[in-house]
């Protein structure tokens, strides 16, 4: 079976993808979160895997975003790992890296580390990567740039880079969800025996009707009433005008045939619409 994900080789998303499928699958590395999701459509691979949300960042926007939008593609599986940033430079630079002018890295790994970068390394610029693998590989092929990398420690071994700082994210708790995804909405990733399993979980998008006052309440009180759990709500913007947002609703449950649709019948009735984007079990991985 062919498995894609956001590459190349050496992202954090490689070593879940790893840590999920170990070696009985092929992994092809795409360059961007769009291109992962679009070579499922293109029947490259048969399913694929990206990041959607980081325990200090938020939401990978551009993958709930595309998903919303984009692709329809559902939800079959997540997987949630822990991250540990490194800084790193090519090795030339190892004994002079306190002269580096610039941080590159995914976004989200710049925004993890923060602190540290402010504390640090006050003087420097970013400039942001598709991936921290990305970024890695490309200031392993580039030595003359005064350039420092935030990544993994595969992504020094990979790409002979030499760790000078470890574990320079801000905070401890930092975790990553990354997500499996697939066209067929029944598709069941099997359970493996490596990881722990978290139980299910089953997510939707819920536009409201437009400027009806106390429509969010009764959103939330379809689901309260039924003792329906919601792990996250989050807002997005609708990208059809300023104001206008649609919500992101993960709830603690596999699809069932009694509750969950009766909360879906109940918000269409209220005028909102429903989006179903999956319902996928959840798994823990240890570093
Ligand atoms: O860039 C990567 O390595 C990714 O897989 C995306 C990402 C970035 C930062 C933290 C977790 C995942």
């Amino acid at each position: 079976m062919k498995v894609g994900y956001l590459g190349p080789r050496a992202t954090f998303t490689h070593l879940a993808v790893a840590k999920f499928f170990g070696s009985n699958v092929e992994l092809i590395p795409y360059a961007t979160i769009p291109s992962s999701m679009d070579a499922v459509e293109k029947e490259e691979v048969y399913v694929t895997v990206v990041p959607l949300e980081n325990a200090l960042e938020g939401s990978v926007n551009l993958t709930l975003d595309y998903l919303i939008h984009e692709t329809p593609l559902y939800i079959v599986g997540e997987l949630i790992a822990p991250i540990e940033q490194h800084l790193m430079v090519h090795p030339d630079r190892k004994d002079h890296w306190g002269e580096i002018e610039k941080v590159y890295s995914h976004p989200h790994a710049i925004a993890q580390c923060h602190k540290f970068l402010h504390q640090h390394l006050p003087h420097v610029t970013y400039e942001y990567a598709t991936s921290t693998g990305a970024a890695a590989k490309y200031i392993s092929e580039h030595p003359s740039e005064k350039v420092a990398v935030i990544a993994n420690e595969l992504a020094a071994k990979e790409y002979q880079l030499h760790i000078v700082k470890r574990n320079i994210h801000d905070y401890q708790h930092n975790h990553t969800r990354f997500v499996m995804l697939h066209p067929n909405k029944d598709y069941e990733v099997k359970n493996n025996e490596r990881l722990q399993s978290l139980g299910y979980k089953t997510t939707l998008v819920v536009t409201l009707p437009s400027n009806r006052a106390g429509s969010l309440h009764q959103v939330l009180s379809a689901f309260a009433w039924r003792k329906l759990n919601m792990s996250k709500i989050e807002s997005r913007p609708m990208k059809t005008g300023l104001g206008n947002y649609l919500f992101i609703i993960d709830i603690d449950m596999k699809m069932d045939e009694v509750l969950i649709p009766g909360a879906i019948a109940e918000l269409e009735a209220l005028g909102c619409g429903v989006k179903f984007l999956g319902s996928y079990p959840s798994f823990q991985t240890s570093s």
